[in-house]
């Protein structure tokens, strides 16, 4: 198993397909990184996963842009499945509807599946398209193939903050987890005008959660919380992602990334922790090279917030 310096294991590898995306949210990251036009083949991802597999990462993640807007998204989750415990992917669900189906059957485990509002004009207001009533179609058949299905709800001061117990209810209703997202920026982007407006903290909510629940679990993988929260008679799963400031966040972290460009990146916030591993490939390297690009990748990871 890979170790870092600072004796974290990376056991989980999540993969940026393209940086194209079909909505516009306000808010859109794109997992930090402006890439370049290179775009991996379905081979070439296999190659990295099957080098990852053998090093001990267990777990796969595909996110992008949108993961789905590559017409070989069925492909290159069949080609990846053997290689991996738990297969997911981060959606904002525009082809769910389409595609969970062909996903499922081609060995996708799970689904994380955008939506910040219940509310269609807000909705549009986010993502800058009307689709709402469409993806809550898409997330509806999702629920009947995946498990779990996670709704990834991003809590934005003065757009959605109103509306987190309405989905805390829907997510029961539904039989999905909801994840609730603090929003994060680096350091630099503390004193912006987006996150002065925007920013909105979960802690309060947190400490009312553990009043709460009747359960509360703890996942490894950033010692994220978990909690089990009573609504209507059902039980709905909350978890929290808390990760400004956060160093038991950071001090957790088990992911490597693969941008869509083909480097490998040590951490979201970092913009420069990155190495190439597509070029070498390209130009004939052989495993044992990709191995030690990964190795040389894991010396320098380091947590954000310490
Ligand atoms: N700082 C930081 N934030 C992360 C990291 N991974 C995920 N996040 C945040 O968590 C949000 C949800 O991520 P998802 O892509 O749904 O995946 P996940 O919830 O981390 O993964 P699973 O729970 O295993 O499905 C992202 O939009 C990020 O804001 C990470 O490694 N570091
Ligand atoms: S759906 Fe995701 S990738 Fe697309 S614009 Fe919104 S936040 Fe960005
Ligand atoms: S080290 Fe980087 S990628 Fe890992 S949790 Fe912290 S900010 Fe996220």
């Amino acid at each position: 198993m890979l170790i870092d310096r600072f004796g974290r294991p990376v056991t989980n590898l999540r993969i940026s397909l393209t940086k194209e995306c079909n909505l516009a949210c306000f808010y859109c990251h794109r997992e930090g990184q402006d890439d370049g036009e290179r775009v991996m083949t379905p081979e070439e991802i296999e190659r990295v996963v099957r080098i990852a597999s053998r090093l001990g990462i267990r777990k796969v993640k595909l996110t992008g842009g949108e993961p789905t807007v590559r017409e070989d998204i069925v492909e290159i989750v069949r080609r990846i499945r053997p290689y991996v415990v738990d297969l997911s992917m981060t959606t904002n669900g525009t082809t769910l509807y389409r595609l969970a189906e062909e996903l499922r059957e081609a060995g996708l485990d799970r689904v994380n599946v955008s939506l910040d509002t219940l509310d269609r004009k807000k909705y549009k207001k986010i993502t800058g398209f009307d689709v709402l009533p469409w993806i809550l179609r898409g997330i509806e058949k999702a629920v009947k193939l995946f498990h779990p299905v996670k709704l990834n709800m991003v809590v934005m001061r003065g757009i959605n903050d109103d509306e987190i117990w309405d989905m805390i209810r829907f997510a029961a209703e539904i039989g999905a987890v909801l994840q609730l997202i603090e929003i994060e920026v680096p350091r630099e982007m503390e004193d912006s005008p987006f996150f002065r407006e925007f920013f909105y903290p979960l802690k309060p909510l947190e400490e009312e959660f553990e009043r709460l629940a009747l359960e509360v679990r703890e996942r490894r993988m950033h010692r994220r919380r978990k909690y089990f929260i009573p609504i209507d008679g059902k039980v709905a799963e909350v978890e929290v992602v808390r990760s400004m400031h956060n160093t038991v966040f950071c001090m957790n972290c088990t992911r490597l990334r693969l941008t869509a460009d083909g480097y490998l990146k040590t951490c979201l916030l970092r913009k420069n922790d990155l190495i190439d591993i597509l070029g070498p490939m390209r130009e004939g390297a052989s495993d044992a090279k990709l191995v030690e690009i990964f190795k040389e990748a894991i010396l320098m990871r380091r947590p954000y917030w310490k």
